[in-house]
Formats: C-alpha cells, structure tokens, sequence
C-alpha cells in the first residue's frame, strides 16, 4: 500500500524547532553517530528514522530504541541514532536502509517506505503470530531535542508502529531499557530500573570494605548535559558513606569548555572546575556515555586517566577476581581498542596483565562486536566510552557456583553494576569507584600502573576526507598513494614513535594521531604529518 507523502517527511518542507522552513538537498549518511548534523537540518531526517524504526520495530517484533542527541557536540547540532533489541547498535544492512531512506528525494520517498515494507513482511516469517513491535525514544537537554522526539514519534506513528517517550535520559540508559523490554532477565525497562540495579549493586559491591588510601570525594564535570540530573537521581540511592560527589557544569551551556571531550583531547581541567591537588575528578560527556578522569598533579598539571586507563583498571580487576574465584583459564578475557589507544596502554594490557588486546576500526559497534566473541570482553575507545560484555557461559558459571564464595558473588554483582549494551558513564564511574576502593587505591596509584606515551591528536580540514582511505584496523594509510611512505619517513626522522591518519565518520574532517617521545616531539610529528594531509588532499 503506498503511503500518502506529508510534509513533515519531505526534504523541502523541511521546518525547524525555530518554525522556519529549511529546505535540504545534501546528503546525509548514517554513520558511527547515527545522524549527527546542525539541528535544524534535522526534522525531515528523524520524522523517516522515526519511521524506519517503525518498521525495524515491526519487523522483528520487539522494542527498537531512538535517540536524539548529538553527544559531545555543540548545542547547536543534534543527532538520531537507532538501538537494536539487544540495546546494541543498529545492524549493517540498516545503516543502508537508514542512508537510503533518509537522501531519498521527496518523489522517491514512498517508493523506499513501499520497499521497506515489503522487507518487513518476508522478514515476519509467522505474521499473524509476529507481535507488533513498539519504538522507545529518549533525547538529550538540547534546545532541539523535544521538536525532534515529536518529529520521531509523527514518523513511527506514520508506519503504524507504537511508540512510547521515555522523556529525558541519557544514551546509555535508553539502551539499557529497550535491552530490558526485550530480555525482561537483564533488568527492568525504565530509569527506576536502572537505578535501582546499580545502586543495588554498588551498595553490596562496596560494604564493609575498609580502604584507608580511597577517598570517597569525587568532584563531577557533566559537562552541563543531562548527566548532571540523571547522577543525582542514581547518586540518592547510594550510601552517602560510600561516595560523595561535589557536582560542577550542571546547567550552564552543553560541551562549552568542559565535558569529557573537552578534557581528554585538551588535557586540561574543565571550566568552572578548580581541583585540589590530588582530588580525583571526572568528566561525562553531553549525553553521559563518555567518562574520563582526571586530577591536579604535585605540579599543578593536569593528569589524565582515560579510557585506555579505566579499561586497563576494570581487565586488572576482573582478572583478579577470577582467579581468586577459581575460575583461572576456564575463559576467554579479552581486551578490545581502536588505533587511538596509548600505545603504553596495550603493552600494559597484553604483556605485563597477559591479557590479549585486539585492534578494531573507530567506532562502538566494531568493539562491541569484537567483545562478544569472548567470555569476558572489556573494550574501551581512548576517549573514554567503554564497557564490559559477558559470555551467558560466564554468566552461568558465576551464578551456579558455590554461592558461599565471595568472589564469585563480587562477579555476579559487577555483571549487574556494568551496563553491557553500551559505554555508561554513569555505570563506568561507579565501576571504577568500586574498584578503587576494592584495590584500597588513591587515584595516584591508579595513574602509576603505566605511564602514558606522549602523544598528539589534530584535525585537518580538507576538501574531500573521503579520498583518505585505510586498512582495515586503520593503522595504515592506503590512499592517497605515497602519503603512508612518507608519513613513515617522518617517523624516522624523528627518531621513535607513530602516526596514522582516517577520514572522521562524525565530522567534516582528516583526524590525526601521533605519538612520540615527549608531548612536544608527539606534537611536532602531528603538525608535520597534517601538512602532508593537505599535500595530498589538496
Ligand atoms: C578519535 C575519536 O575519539 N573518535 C570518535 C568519533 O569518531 P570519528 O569517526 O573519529 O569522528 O566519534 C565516534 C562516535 O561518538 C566515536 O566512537 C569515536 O571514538
Ligand atoms: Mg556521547
């Protein structure tokens, strides 16, 4: 049946949340973000992914998530993104629907929902039988965020699909409910839910421990996002006697000089946050998928502790506690990174912690993919969103053993406090926490199990990023030809270190990353490989 066109669908009738009509002509691409663009490029585009969910929703006939954010970015741009039933990201074959769909011209529009329709009904093996699926959507503090939830649920609603706000959230608690509404043994759906699981787990986890070197005052960057609220809620369910938390950046402009972005990449203290030397501090990002750490040094520098850093600290964790269990090389631990990781941080993990490291492209989904290969899988990017995933086998093992052994138990509890479907900051902090005060360890002594490599991260603007082309786990460039010969070169020239280039797949740019021998060294060779990035793509 062919759907009448309304406006809302349509690239010309495009209309703001200011009200003013704005039309659209580019393309767009479903990328590792989802949709991420100015805001008020966006309504035509989440009115067809509130569609397109829809019918993902309707096809498999479970809950399909959609959330509108755009993350670390300025205030200005906001984002779609689809959250498949397992809390995960939207499948490859999707991603293409998503593309299509989305830079369809307003005469072709019905003819893709036609075809998607079809799709949905050979995918519906027992139609009659198939439930009919429903859509969870959440967004972020944005001034946009609201007009483009209503914009998602006109287009869910457009297909015929059902769909349920779930309001203001973070990403990760979005994922965390539509996992939950589909497999109702992970958890409850909802933000109570969600509270109530960690707060549970971090309670128990953290009880009658005494540890003499952690201090339970953590000062708390949210990066004036929506983690600011969503903290406090889950920090109330927690004994003040565990943790205490001085909130900064809760309400002013989102991302602006703060923000776990801000501080990993500057690697500096956020704005409106004056530490105390040695006081342990983290950051969110916008919309609390993100955490880094971070603490004023015995010479007033700023230290930073990662995600490479928190990854490295869970995977000690972990592994400790499974061989306390008993349960030694009876399962697959794994670490999984991307080429951004410090290259210090790898030879921690897999030579000194004997615990495998994979490489993997930019982007979530190729982690996590990674990570469920493995009984225990802990994958991190450097800029701090990470999380740990399960083997059922694991799971199994650790719920049937002897429920007198305390290890055991402490592991049960962790599956409970990491929220599995994706990076959480809020999840992560309290993990870290828990294993801080387990470790009976200051954030100094976190910092000293490796020593970061200097290193240097730019972006390069260009007219055309797409013609920088790599290999697979992005560690080298394959295109355009010669750029890599002579990025090697420059590494030999300056004597030790690395460098590697790739097109951004969330902003208009080449990105940039070296390491070398100091911070200005790592620098130099950063500048000096950017202008071969101009060279070449000149
Ligand atoms: C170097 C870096 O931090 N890249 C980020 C960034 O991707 P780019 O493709 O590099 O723009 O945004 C992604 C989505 O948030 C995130 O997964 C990734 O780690
Ligand atoms: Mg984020």
């Amino acid at each position: 049946m062919s759907k009448s066109i309304v406006k809302e669908l349509t690239r010309l009738g495009n209309t703001d949340h200011t009200g003013l009509l704005n039309p659209i002509d580019r393309p767009l691409s479903y990328g590792t973000a989802g949709f991420r663009c100015l805001a008020t490029d966006l309504p035509f585009v989440v009115f067809r992914v509130g569609a397109l969910a829809g019918l993902r929703a309707r096809q498999l006939g479970q809950c399909i998530g959609v959330m509108i954010t755009a993350s670390h970015n300025p205030m200005l741009d906001n984002g779609v993104k689809v959250v498949d039933p397992m809390g995960e990201m939207l499948v490859e074959d999707w991603e293409v629907h998503a593309t299509e769909f989305v830079n369809a011209k307003d005469d072709e529009v019905a003819a893709v929902i036609e075809k998607l329709e079809h799709l949905v009904k050979e995918g519906q093996l027992n139609a009659s039988e198939t439930p009919q699926g429903k859509v969870f959507c959440a967004f972020d503090t944005r001034d946009s965020s609201q007009y483009l939830h209503d914009a998602a649920k006109k287009g869910c609603e457009f297909v015929g699909t059902e769909f349920v706000s779930l309001g203001l959230l973070t990403t990760p608690q979005l994922h965390y409910s539509v996992r939950c509404e589909n497999d109702p043994t992970f958890g409850m759906a909802g933000e109570l839910g969600y509270y109530e699981s960690l707060s549970n787990a971090f309670n128990a986890l953290n009880k009658n421990i005494d540890a003499p070197n952690y201090d339970k005052m953590l000062v708390l960057d949210c990066a004036n996002g929506v983690g600011a609220s969503k903290f406090r809620k889950l920090l109330g369910r927690i004994d003040s006697e565990l943790l205490e938390v001085e909130f900064t950046n809760e309400t002013g402009s989102l991302n602006y000089k703060c923000g776990a972005d801000f501080v990993k990449i500057l690697r500096s203290f956020p704005e409106g946050l004056d530490a105390a030397m040695g006081v342990r501090c983290a950051s969110f990002d916008g919309d609390a998928d993100r955490l880094v750490y971070f603490y004023r040094d015995t010479n007033g520098f700023c230290r930073l502790l990662d995600g490479d850093k928190i990854a490295a600290l869970i995977a000690g964790f972990i592994q400790s506690e499974v061989d306390a269990a008993g349960l030694t090389g009876q399962f697959k631990i794994g670490a999984v990174q991307t080429a951004y990781a410090n290259g210090n941080s790898t030879a921690y993990i897999r030579d000194v912690m004997k615990i495998p490291v994979d490489c993997v492209p930019t982007g979530v989904k190729h982690l996590h993919h990674a990570a469920i290969k493995l009984d225990i899988g802990i994958y991190f990017e450097a800029n701090g969103h990470g999380t740990v995933v399960f083997s059922q086998l694991f799971k199994d093992a650790i719920s049937q053993g002897d429920q007198d052994n305390v290890h055991l138990k402490k592991l049960q509890l962790f599956t409970k406090l990491i929220n599995e479907t994706v990076g959480d900051a809020m999840s992560d902090l309290l993990v870290v926490e828990t294993i801080l005060r387990n470790n009976n360890w200051s954030v100094e002594d976190w910092d000293a199990i490796y020593e970061d490599a200097p290193s240097c991260q730019l972006k390069v603007e260009v007219k055309d990023r797409t013609v920088v082309k790599t290999t697979w786990d992005e560690t080298e460039c394959t295109h355009p030809a010669g750029l890599q010969k002579e990025m090697e070169e420059l590494i030999i020239a300056n004597g030790a270190g690395r460098a590697f280039v790739r097109p951004s797949g969330t902003e208009d740019v080449v990105r940039v990353y070296t390491e070398g021998t100091c911070e200005e060294n790592a620098k130099v060779l950063a500048n000096a490989v950017a202008h071969l990035v101009q060279k070449y793509c000149a």
